[in-house]
């Protein structure tokens, strides 16, 4: 679907977030990026869209080729769905008004001055219904919980008829049992429309529970890229040192009490 070929980041500032990386993502998987605080995850999701150019290498899209083209970024951008950690939202806008954004990347910059037409709107709507929040359609965004927000990022991506997912710590602000069924929604979407998916996360057992796949990153280098099943406690401490997150992500509400 995607694949990234000997990229090199380093930021303007001389931090060097990537390594030389390369890393082949499948149609229709379901990956897990982990990492520690700085490792490179949002770093890598980033230049997989083409918001971070690569110092070195290239980005390819089965579909688009080398996003290095404006051509293909284009492309590429619009079959890419994007989920971020602070949903994005216009707060003032509807649900349904939000949700449509999602399809402005059709659209010329005039002809998205103008309503969209009636068939973007069911479409909308059907994503919004997808997500479980169709009594809140007309809802202001900012009216919403922090977990129905997030839910609508994932129908603003949705109506994008995306063929892949990137989604950068998508559960990060919410609370452990909010967390899990955003996440859990998502993968069953993406489960069942056949969407690849690319997210970070920064639970542990989440990864375990719902990735095909683990690439785990430290300082920019890939030290872990395996099913679940191979994530074993060496795997963990190469990731994360002494200190792995479950220890303070992802437990019950008690735990904070
Ligand atoms: N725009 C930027 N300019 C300069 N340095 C940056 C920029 N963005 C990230 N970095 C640096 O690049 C490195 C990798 O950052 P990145 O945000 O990709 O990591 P991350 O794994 O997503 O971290 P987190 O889990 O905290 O979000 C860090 O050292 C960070 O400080």
């Amino acid at each position: 679907m995607i694949r990234v070929e000997q990229v090199e980041v380093v930021y303007p500032s001389g931090t060097r977030a990537l390594a030389p990386v390369s890393l082949a993502f499948a149609p229709g998987a379901f990956t897990v990026l982990l990492g520690a605080s700085g490792a490179g995850k949002s770093t890598l999701l980033r230049s997989l869209n083409g918001l971070v150019r690569p110092s070195a290498g290239r980005v390819v899209a089965a579909d688009a080729g080398d996003i290095a083209r404006p051509a293909a970024l284009r492309a590429h951008r619009r079959r890419t769905g994007m989920i971020f950690q602070q949903h994005q939202l216009i707060g003032r806008v509807s649900v349904l008004g939000n949700v449509l954004t999602g399809r402005l990347g059709y659209h010329s910059a005039l002809r998205s001055l103008w309503p969209l037409p009636q068939a973007e709107k069911l479409a909308a709507l059907a994503a919004i219904e997808r997500v479980g929040l169709i009594d809140y359609a007309l809802r202001r965004a900012d009216q919403l919980s922090g977990g129905q927000q997030q839910r609508v990022g994932i129908a603003r991506a949705l109506v994008q008829q995306p063929r892949l997912i990137l989604a950068d710590e998508p559960v990060a602000s919410l609370d452990p049992a909010t967390a899990e069924r955003v996440l859990s929604l998502l993968a069953a979407i993406c489960r069942e429309d056949g969407l690849t998916a690319i997210v970070s996360l920064h639970q542990l057992d989440f990864a375990r529970r719902f990735a095909d796949r683990i690439v785990a990153l430290a300082q920019g280098r890939v030290v872990f890229d395996g099913p679940p099943a191979a994530l074993d406690a060496a795997a963990v401490a190469r990731i994360y040192g002494a200190a792995p997150p479950d220890a303070y992500a992802s437990q019950p509400e008690e735990a904070f009490a």
